[in-house]
């Protein structure tokens, strides 16, 4: 599972095992149609397709290309990622696996996660930072209340980075009854490659719902955490040049502070979380704490497939600070009456910035990732004039 020089397992020998048999299972299920049929017949609980339309005011506002929203907040549990974690739970089923982890940093990948294992009646764990805990409560009480637990991680930064790391000790020593839904396109060999598929759907419905109006986009572009929706949006039209790929970071405080989580941006090639990626380091290659105002986005490292599409110069990356994410959070809500998830309002700013650059008559289609309810506190204290 290489992407370029990105990718990789760079896991303790005990995890090597488990993941071969994780790859042997995903390649197996990619290659039988039942297993996309049983896929294909959730999508009415997941309510998929998700939407596509234009936005007019937001386009005018802009004064420049066409903003078209993929309203994949309208998904069930309010996010891209129930894409993810109903793809991994049906393998996870195929192996036999009984029990499942995860990692969260918004929560929204808890409350996916949670919500399938309700569903399919697995035993859910979720690891989250101690931080996250408090700031993303709405999304801890719906995890609980989903059947869940919620193992509040009180190490380290008390954020993402420390839940994935906890995650992981948590299978190493269960790995033959547990599986571990990677919530991002993170990790080791075939986590990326295996989230990137699961997401793609995002970027297929996009390609088709354009080309039924008669169009094709000009440029995609989507936040980025670990990747996940990114590269969901990215992947079904990377093979077609006339499409730029636009990814959005959290540069927190200033690209030019310590404080932000702009690993493509700001960082360097590294290993984290076993795998090979850009990562934000000191001299040392000690990982650095990060900060973002939106926790999905509050993570040291990235996707490896996006590192290799930065190095191919084949996608390009933008960074919006807390102020101007808080300016797309509030944009989009006041111009569409969309009240849309921290981490995907860093992606409204970069939408409205590359409209501008794209000019009249040409479309862009923004991934909206997820909905804002579960920040509408914490922006409450941050937007005193509201
Ligand atoms: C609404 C929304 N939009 C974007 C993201 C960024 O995650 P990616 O799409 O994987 O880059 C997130 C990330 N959320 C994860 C979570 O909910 O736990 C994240 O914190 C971790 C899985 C990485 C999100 O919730």
């Amino acid at each position: 599972g290489r992407f370029g020089i990105f990718g990789g397992q760079y896991a303790p020998e005990a995890l090597i095992t488990c993941l071969d048999e994780l790859d042997a299972g995903f390649q197996a299920a990619l290659n039988d149609p039942t297993f996309w049929a049983e896929l294909k017949s959730y999508y009415p609980y997941m309510g998929r397709p998700s939407s596509l339309h234009l936005a007019k005011r937001l386009t005018e506002h802009a004064g420049g290309a066409k903003i078209w929203l993929k309203r994949e907040d309208l998904n069930h549990t309010g996010s891209h990622k129930i894409n993810n974690a109903l793809g991994q739970i049906l393998i996870a089923r195929r192996l036999g696996k009984t029990e499942i982890i995860a990692e969260t940093g918004a929560g929204q990948h808890g409350v996916a996660t949670a919500t399938v294992c309700a569903k399919f009646g697995m035993k859910c764990t979720i690891y989250m930072g101690a931080e996250d805990v408090r700031r993303q409560a709405l999304n801890v009480f719906r995890i609980r209340l989903l059947g869940a637990t919620v193992i509040p991680v009180e190490s380290g930064s008390r954020t993402l980075r420390d839940a994935v790391n906890e995650a992981f000790r948590a299978w190493i020593v269960r790995l033959d009854t547990t599986h571990y839904i990677i919530g991002s396109a993170i990790g080791p060999h075939p986590f990326p490659t295996m989230v990137r598929t699961f997401q793609s759907v995002i970027g297929e419905e996009t390609k088709t719902q354009l080309r039924d109006l008669g169009k094709s986009p000009d440029a995609v572009i989507a936040c980025v955490g670990g990747g996940s929706n990114a590269t969901g949006m990215f992947y079904p039209f990377s093979d077609d040049p006339s499409v730029q790929l636009v990814g959005v970071e959290a540069s927190g405080d200033g690209l030019e502070t310590a404080r932000h989580s702009a690993t493509l941006s700001g960082g360097s090639v590294g290993v984290l979380h076993g795998v090979r990626t850009y990562v934000l380091q000191d001299e040392h290659g000690q990982i650095s704490n990060t900060h973002s105002v939106s926790a999905g986005l509050d993570y040291p490292g990235v996707g490896p497939e996006l590192a290799n599409w930065k190095q191919s110069n084949r996608a390009k990356f933008l960074s919006a600070t807390d102020a101007q994410a808080l300016q797309g959070f509030r944009l989009l809500s006041q111009l569409e009456g969309i009240i849309p998830a921290l981490e995907t309002s860093h992606a409204v700013w970069g939408a409205i910035e590359t409209a501008k650059e794209l000019g009249p008559n040409k479309d862009l289609v923004l991934c909206l990732s997820g909905r804002g309810d579960k920040d509408v506190q914490s922006v409450a204290d941050e937007l005193p004039n509201l």
